[in-house]
């Protein structure tokens, strides 16, 4: 695996992209909106098919209406209300219609949405009509729970590989999968495909993978690892960090006990 240093040069001290790269990105890659809601993160995130940045909040009730028109699907109903979609998603209607009309889905009065028609324009605008196809680094705890949990391919998003570097992990089985030699990174990607990689190895190992990641020419990472990771312009990266959604927890549930 020929990883070059001069990533490390060239890597942006944050996880998105800041607006002094404006310049160097694609133009749907150019951040031009921050979070509607007041309170809420304003984190960027790359434009999708739409050209533009929709806020983080936005993205993650788009989640939500996802699931709850898939619901719908289930039961057979062709079309819905923002009254009812918001009920379901358990969101304000207001903010519900606030979003799906930055979609430019403004629905009809007395007639609603209909459901499939807006499963499409959603999923489209977050990109989730494309292959997505993941390669998970670190197949320890929780690199083995990840490859296994069926919630990824019900969202289009396929576990190509699995890598580890330990000679007691590689060549072991999990699920349809066999563990591979993080060595041969570089090729397992080409042969894949994976657009997406999963660091779900330790800390101190995950910054020199990203690294990797990015030189194989994968720009859309997240991190389970408890470190700041950095990546150049142009990649995209994600951290899941239970304990701060754990602290953050504890936090308001003392407020509520006070
Ligand atoms: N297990 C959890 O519930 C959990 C929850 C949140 C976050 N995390 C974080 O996720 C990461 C993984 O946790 P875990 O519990 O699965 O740990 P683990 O020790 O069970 O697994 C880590 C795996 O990474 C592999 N690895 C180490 N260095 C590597 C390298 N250079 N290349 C490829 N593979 C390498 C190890 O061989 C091991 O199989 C940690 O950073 C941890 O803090 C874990």
């Amino acid at each position: 695996m020929k990883v070059s240093k001069e990533l490390s040069q060239s890597r942006m001290p944050t996880e998105h992209q800041p607006a002094s790269n404006e310049a160097k990105l694609p133009a749907a890659e150019i951040p031009i909106e921050h979070d509607l809601d007041p309170g809420a993160s304003v984190e960027q995130t790359p434009a999708g098919s739409l050209g533009r940045i929709l806020p983080e909040a936005t993205l993650a009730r788009l989640t939500q209406y996802l699931r709850a028109l898939g619901a719908m699907q289930a039961r057979g109903e062709a079309r819905t209300s923002s009254g009812v979609l918001a009920t379901e998603a358990g969101v304000n209607p207001a903010i519900l219609r606030k979003d799906l009309s930055l979609l430019g889905s403004y629905g009809t009065r007395g007639v609603g949405y209909a459901v499939t028609d807006l499963v499409e324009q959603i999923s489209k605008a977050m990109g989730l009509l494309r292959q997505w196809r993941v390669a998970i680094i670190g197949a320890g705890n929780l690199g083995r729970a990840l490859s296994g949990y069926g919630g990824f391919r019900s969202r289009g998003f396929e576990v190509v590989a699995l890598l580890d570097s330990s000679p007691d992990v590689v060549g072991t089985t999990v699920g349809d999968l066999q563990v591979q030699d993080i060595s041969d990174l570089d090729e397992i990607v080409a042969a894949t495909n994976a657009n997406i990689g999963v660091l779900s190895v330790p800390g101190a190992a995950a910054q020199d993978l990203c690294d990797m990641l990015v030189q194989c020419g994968v720009r859309s990472i997240l991190s389970f690892a408890p470190v700041v990771l950095q990546v150049p312009a142009g990649v995209v990266l994600r951290k899941v960090d239970l304990a701060t959604e754990l602290q953050i927890l504890a936090y308001h549930a003392q407020n509520l006990d006070s």
